[in-house]
């Protein structure tokens, strides 16, 4: 029987995966950051497995580590977001296809267009994820020798998706006329400027692009702190959570719900997606032996400089057997911080534990067989901690592939995963209605 709730399944693509040590792995494909051929059999493998979207990640810059750690990690390099997915575009028919892009290092004018094209590109199938861009050292390639302050960056944010979603609507869904005989190609009446003059932004307007398939593209975000979550609650249709505890998933949910309700806004207009790493094994003991296996690939030299990176704050020149030290607050992003800072607390580990967790996965992990895990995703989504993930495979293609040769058969067995696509659309998957134009009917 069929659940009245199903799961969404967003993927969170790093080509070769997000556990640094995956490369190494026996089986894995080394190049795929570079290598369309791999990511179009991934795409099309998740399309087969119905999930609702494909998600590509994007920092805008080398991340910030010494080059023993540089050296050693798959995740600098990887295609620019929107060329990956327009191509990808191209070589699939129904998976949403979500990329970020940066609040503070990009300007709107580019963003909505950008979106937009994605969007009438793919048929409808464009997301995009909302970044205030967590990492401190991106400023220093667009002429900033800091990144600005985490409150201001969310202030810019905010008018940021004002100014976007104004352009969209630039055009009525019926402006293009398109009336051989009159030779007129749109009505002008049915055509907007925006002439938007802000605190961050000066825009006049109109986009040069229609509306978009989906009126707007999804609007996701992934911040965690309070700024973070409150432009989620004004202003997201998804959200990739962060949380590793379903505990913490519940508090997380229901925060940002409860946000949504005291700004007017229904809060089933919003999907929750915790991101999770998923290893499947046939039996527990396998599945774990493969996680310890691929943490075992992870030189210290790379986690003590994620950990550092993930502190915002240098600790390779303390003992490694020892505490960590006091940590001081920081501009960075606070969640993976907090995390750490709190693992070290309650369950005493040292510098050394904390750079093996740090330099492969520290967040959410499903570790089983397919029962299991659809066991866990279906105490998530009944506890109300998740509406869906956004899983990350531990290494590819195997990981991928049994994840959706095995799990999602069992989920679909149990009524909480889709057997087909029902629409077209990226809101047609997520169940999220089409927005209408604010300036036309
Ligand atoms: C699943 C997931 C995906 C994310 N993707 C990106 C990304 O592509 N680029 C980026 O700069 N930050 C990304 N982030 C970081 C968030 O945007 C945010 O900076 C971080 O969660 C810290 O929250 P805060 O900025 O509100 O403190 C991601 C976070 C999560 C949980």
């Amino acid at each position: 029987m069929a659940h009245s709730r199903q799961l969404h399944l967003g993927a969170f693509m790093r080509p070769v995966s997000m556990h640094t040590g995956a490369w190494r792995y026996p089986g894995a494909i080394h190049d795929a950051n570079f290598n369309f051929a791999a990511l179009k059999r991934f795409a099309q493998k998740l399309e087969e497995g119905k999930f609702d979207a494909f998600f590509m990640a994007d920092h805008l810059g080398v991340l910030n580590m010494p080059v023993e750690a540089l050296k050693r990690s798959h995740t600098v390099t990887s295609y620019e977001p929107f060329t990956l997915l327009s191509a990808l575009a191209g070589v699939t028919e129904r998976i949403g296809l979500v990329a970020t892009a940066s609040t503070t290092f990009e300007e709107p004018f580019h963003v909505a267009r950008r979106f937009a094209s994605l969007d009438h590109l793919s048929g409808g199938r464009a997301g995009w994820n909302v970044v205030t861009t967590a990492n401190p050292d991106n400023g220093k390639n667009f002429g900033y020798e800091d990144q600005p302050d985490h409150a201001a960056r969310y202030a810019r944010a905010r008018e940021f998706y004002d100014v976007v979603t104004g352009l969209w609507d630039s055009f009525a869904d019926n402006a293009f006329v398109r009336d051989a005989e009159s030779g007129i190609y749109f009505d002008p009446d049915r055509l907007h400027v925006l002439r938007h003059k802000g605190a961050h932004f000066s825009v006049r307007g109109p986009l040069n692009i229609a509306r978009p398939v989906q009126g707007w593209p999804v609007i996701v975000q992934a911040g965690a702190s309070e700024p973070g979550r409150q432009l989620a609650a004004e202003t997201a249709e998804a959200v990739f959570g962060a949380e590793n505890t379903l505990e913490g998933a519940k508090r997380f949910y229901a925060d940002v719900k409860d946000r949504m309700r005291r700004v007017g806004r229904d809060p089933g207009l919003l999907k929750i997606l915790p991101a999770a790493f998923v290893v499947v094994g046939d039996t527990i003991e396998e599945a774990r032996a493969k996680r310890a296996h691929l943490d075992s690939l992870v030189h210290y030299d790379s986690g003590i400089h994620s950990l550092s990176g993930a502190l915002n704050f240098d600790v390779s020149g303390f003992d490694p057997d020892g505490p960590l030290p006091e940590i001081p607050e920081t501009n960075a992003s606070k969640t993976a911080r907090d995390r750490l800072l709190e693992m070290a607390r309650t369950q005493t580990l040292t510098i050394r534990q904390l750079a093996a967790t740090a330099g492969s996965y520290a967040g959410l992990a499903f570790v089983g067989t397919p029962a299991s895990i659809a066991d866990d995703m279906e105490q998530w989504l009944y506890e109300s901690g998740a509406d869906g993930f956004n899983i990350m495979f531990p290494f590819l293609p195997e990981g991928l592939d049994l994840f959706v040769d095995q799990v999602i058969p069992e989920l679909q067995r149990r009524g909480l995963f889709r057997t087909e696509y029902e629409g077209t659309t990226l809101r047609d998957h997520l169940g999220l209605p089409r927005p209408s134009n604010r300036f036309f009917d």
